[in-house]
């Protein structure tokens, strides 16, 4: 690789020449770089950190399935791009603004001082720290396909499930909201209740309408699920998807 580079830097003409004008600054050394640490290893480990309040089973799994429809389309065999044009300075993109004082938000760290870790699992108690998620790329690892039980099947779970929501079937199983500290209880397929972002869920009915299977939702079973929930999909908006499931409000053991 490294070799190919020197070939194709010393035929571009306007940089030999530049290199050899009376008072030209020598032409650059060509620096050897490693190659990127493959992230497909143990995964796990690397997020698992030394983190005390990481949870053992707080690892990620493969987000979207490889062979979900997500990534249906998106795996076809490219063709190699032609050796870019260099490009003269005025085709350059203008360098971005500096940002102002305006952009800066307390209690998070700077992302060039800050170590992956410590941006995905904050240790300090600020409200506004950097939640838990991922910029991780997907594990390359193959993954089983997830099944839904008969009559979830997988294009129509979202509507099977909303269409559930909205028949006014009692999903929560309980009387009246209540803040609660024991979840340990509640862990097992047929009555499995679980906490996100401080609300607890009676997760139950919606198991077999998880887009990633009822396996993995029930990792969550019987315990606070906020940062292996973030870490896979944060984006997903369970407020909405089990609002009809919510039994009341964790308070920490103390
Ligand atoms: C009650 C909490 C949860 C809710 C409401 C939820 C909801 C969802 C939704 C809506 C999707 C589809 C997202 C999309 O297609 O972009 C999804 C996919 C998925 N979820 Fe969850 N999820 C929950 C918890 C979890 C947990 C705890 C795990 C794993 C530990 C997990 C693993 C997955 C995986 C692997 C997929 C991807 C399936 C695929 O497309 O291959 N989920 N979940």
């Amino acid at each position: 690789m490294t070799s190919y580079l020197r070939t194709w830097i010393s035929s571009v003409p306007s940089l030999s020449l530049a290199s050899s004008l009376p008072g030209a600054q020598p032409a650059p050394n060509v620096i050897e770089v490693p190659p990127p640490e493959e992230h497909d290893g143990d995964h796990a480990a690397s997020l698992r950190g030394d983190d005390e309040d990481v949870h053992v089973d707080d690892f990620p799994p493969t987000f979207p399935s490889l062979n979900s429809a997500q990534r249906a389309g998106s795996s076809k065999e490219t063709t190699r791009p032609a050796i870019p044009r260099i490009l003269t300075d005025s085709e350059l993109m203008p360098p971005p603004p500096l940002p102002g004082l305006a952009s800066r938000r307390p209690g998070t760290s700077s992302v060039s001082s800050a170590s992956s870790s410590s941006l995905l699992f904050p240790s300090g108690t600020s409200s506004l720290a950097v939640p838990p998620s991922t910029l991780k790329p997907p594990n390359k690892k193959a993954t089983k396909k997830v099944a839904l039980a008969p009559g979830h099947g997988p294009l129509d779970w979202a509507t099977l499930w909303a269409n559930l929501k909205k028949s006014g079937k009692d999903l929560r199983g309980v009387d009246a909201l209540s803040r609660m500290s024991v979840l340990k209880q509640h862990n097992k397929r047929d009555d499995a209740w679980s906490a996100f972002n401080g609300k607890v869920y009676n997760i139950t009915p919606y198991l077999p309408y998880h887009a990633g299977g009822e396996k993995e939702l029930m990792r969550v079973a019987s315990r606070d699920g906020s940062k292996l929930f973030a870490l896979t999909h944060g984006w997903v908006n369970i407020d909405y998807i089990l609002d009809e499931c919510l039994v009341g409000f964790l308070v920490p053991d103390s």
